[in-house]
């Protein structure tokens, strides 16, 4: 994995320390592929050199992967876009409020693979946390693993529903929302006998909008609870105590092009 946190991640290398939701203190039990929009040579974005919008890394000798992949980011782009105005509605907000910050969204598509291996105490597939995005596209498989926590404390395993997304909102909805949409607590525990695999697709909105209470979400009795702050910034401080790319030995294992 490179420093725009793109390419491959070996298994046991990191887990959310950050996490609101349980003391992890084991790396996951998953290997990770990562990837992010792909930007032409020109974008002003890929230009400036910034974290994350850097340029993909696509495996040699795989035919076909990276027209597969930018089909579906394309496609899950397109159907994420098509959230924002429930948001919004649901938000008490014009239905056109999140479209301009979505329009070049900020998105992270992540191929893990789970092999079926023993745990340690307190080790997971995926370690308790929450995504720091907005909203988190999970497509559905029939081998079990996922599990969300309940409001009462207990971990539920995300029924399996065929040809269906499981969808979690993020950090970002519950800093925007002034917590009133709650950042949903998940884990992944090792799958049995069985390998398993998760394709999540994490979309946030543009890197340079900021995070402000939404004017929905404040009044004199409950005032913002979070300074405001761009979504750059909170990548880059989620990034850094999370995976710091540069902490990684395995900078130079894919193609980088
Ligand atoms: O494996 C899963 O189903 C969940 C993965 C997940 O929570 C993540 O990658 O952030
Ligand atoms: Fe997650």
């Amino acid at each position: 994995m490179n420093e725009y946190n793109n390419g491959y991640m070996a298994m046991g290398r990191y887990a959310v320390w950050t996490s609101d939701v349980n003391d992890n203190d084991k790396p996951d039990l998953n290997e990770a592929f990562f990837l992010r929009r792909e930007r032409q040579p020109d974008d002003p974005l890929l230009q400036s050199g910034r974290l994350y919008v850097g340029t993909n890394r696509w495996p040699e000798n795989l035919d076909g992967f990276r027209e597969r992949i930018l089909q579906y980011t394309d496609a899950m782009d397109g159907l994420s876009r098509k959230f924002m105005p429930i948001c919004a509605v649901a938000l008490g907000l014009p239905p056109d409020y999140f479209d301009a910050a979505f329009a070049e969204s900020q998105f992270t598509f992540r191929l893990s693979h789970y092999p079926p291996v023993a745990a340690e105490v307190n080790q997971f597939g995926i370690a308790p946390h929450t995504d720091a995005n907005f909203l988190t596209f999970l497509a559905q498989t029939d081998v079990p693993g996922l599990q969300v926590r309940m409001p009462d404390g207990t971990w539920q395993d995300v029924p399996y529903i065929p040809n269906s997304y499981a969808v979690n909102s993020g950090d970002i909805m519950y800093r925007w929302t002034n917590g009133r949409f709650k950042s949903t607590p998940h884990r992944a525990v090792p799958p049995v006998g069985q390998d398993r695999y998760a394709i999540p697709f994490f979309l946030g909105p543009h890197i340079d909008t900021l995070i402000e209470c939404l004017p929905s979400c404040q009044g004199p009795d409950h005032p913002p609870r979070f300074e405001p702050m761009t979504y750059d910034a909170y990548l880059h401080w989620w990034y850094k105590a999370n995976y710091d790319a540069s902490l990684q030995d395995d900078l130079d294992e894919t193609a980088v092009g």
